[in-house]
């Protein structure tokens, strides 16, 4: 690499949403997931990760939130290395399960636990709670019990708990598992008029072709395509290569 190109790979890490260069990570015991990963995400992008069951997306997801630690490489958030468990706002991770993000007895302390954690006074996180409860359109739940709320409705609630921290990009992890249409179409509109940077990882293929603009498929740990959402999943041959479908509505009757 020339010294030209080194400051420009430099530049492009430094403005970059999430850099990711040189990836490892292998749970205790088992053969490494990730064996060099890199990827960069601009600020703005829509991003989708798609692949079949443990391709490492989760992990991936962990990686990036400093849950888990890499065994070598380095990921950097708008140009600031992670470090294992440092408190990162700028970053933030709705879990696959909502039951995992919410534990307290009300929808109001569950989504102001973020904010309080940021030690910003109580008129902040109570103005945060009720704005991230407006704009995911759950206001009304806010004296509720978490853990009484249907699926969808928890599934908002949490995706409030991270908007409350007013994360600059926010990773989703299976989020239209387990909601009925009306609530994924809700979540589909949320995401679509949503204004952070933002990666998805979903099985549901026919949400990335609506919320996102790129997409990465992940493969034994490896970017086996990254790009645009219709071109790599249209791509039949690709997809059924990594034990995926083309979406119908990308068939050619459909289009
Ligand atoms: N805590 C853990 N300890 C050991 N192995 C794990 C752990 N979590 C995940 N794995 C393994 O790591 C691999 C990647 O799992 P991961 O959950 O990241 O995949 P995924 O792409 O999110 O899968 P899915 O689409 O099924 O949700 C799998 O082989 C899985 O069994």
């Amino acid at each position: 690499m020339t010294q030209l190109t080194q400051e420009f790979e430099r530049e492009k890490t430094r403005e970059a949403a999430l850099a990711i260069s040189n990836l490892t990570f292998g749970y205790p015991k088992q053969e490494e997931i990730f064996q060099g990963l890199n990827l960069q995400i601009r600020p703005g992008e829509r991003v989708g990760l798609i692949g079949p069951n443990g391709s490492g997306k989760t992990t991936l997801f962990l990686l990036i939130c400093g849950i888990l630690t890499p065994g070598s490489g380095e990921i950097q958030l708008f140009g600031k290395p992670v470090e294992m468990g440092e408190f990162r706002p700028e970053i933030g991770l709705v879990f696959q399960n909502p039951d995992d993000q919410l534990f307290t007895t009300s929808v109001r302390d569950d989504v102001a636990f973020g904010p309080e954690n940021m030690n910003l006074d109580a008129e902040e996180v109570e103005n945060r709670v009720r704005t991230a409860l407006s704009v995911t359109g759950v206001e009304e739940l806010i004296d509720r019990v978490p853990q009484n709320l249907s699926g969808g409705e928890k599934c908002m609630v949490a995706i409030a708990s991270v908007l409350a921290m007013q994360p600059q990009i926010i990773l989703y992890d299976e989020p239209t598992a387990n909601l009925d249409m009306r609530a994924r179409r809700r979540l589909i509109q949320f995401l679509q008029n949503s204004q952070e940077t933002y990666l998805v990882s979903t099985h549901d293929l026919e949400v990335i072709l609506e919320v996102c603009d790129r997409v990465l498929l992940l493969d034994e740990g490896h970017i086996v395509a990254d790009g645009n959402p219709r071109e790599v999943m249209g791509d039949k041959q690709l997809m059924e290569a990594h034990g995926l479908e083309k979406p119908h509505s990308l068939m050619p009757h459909q289009e």
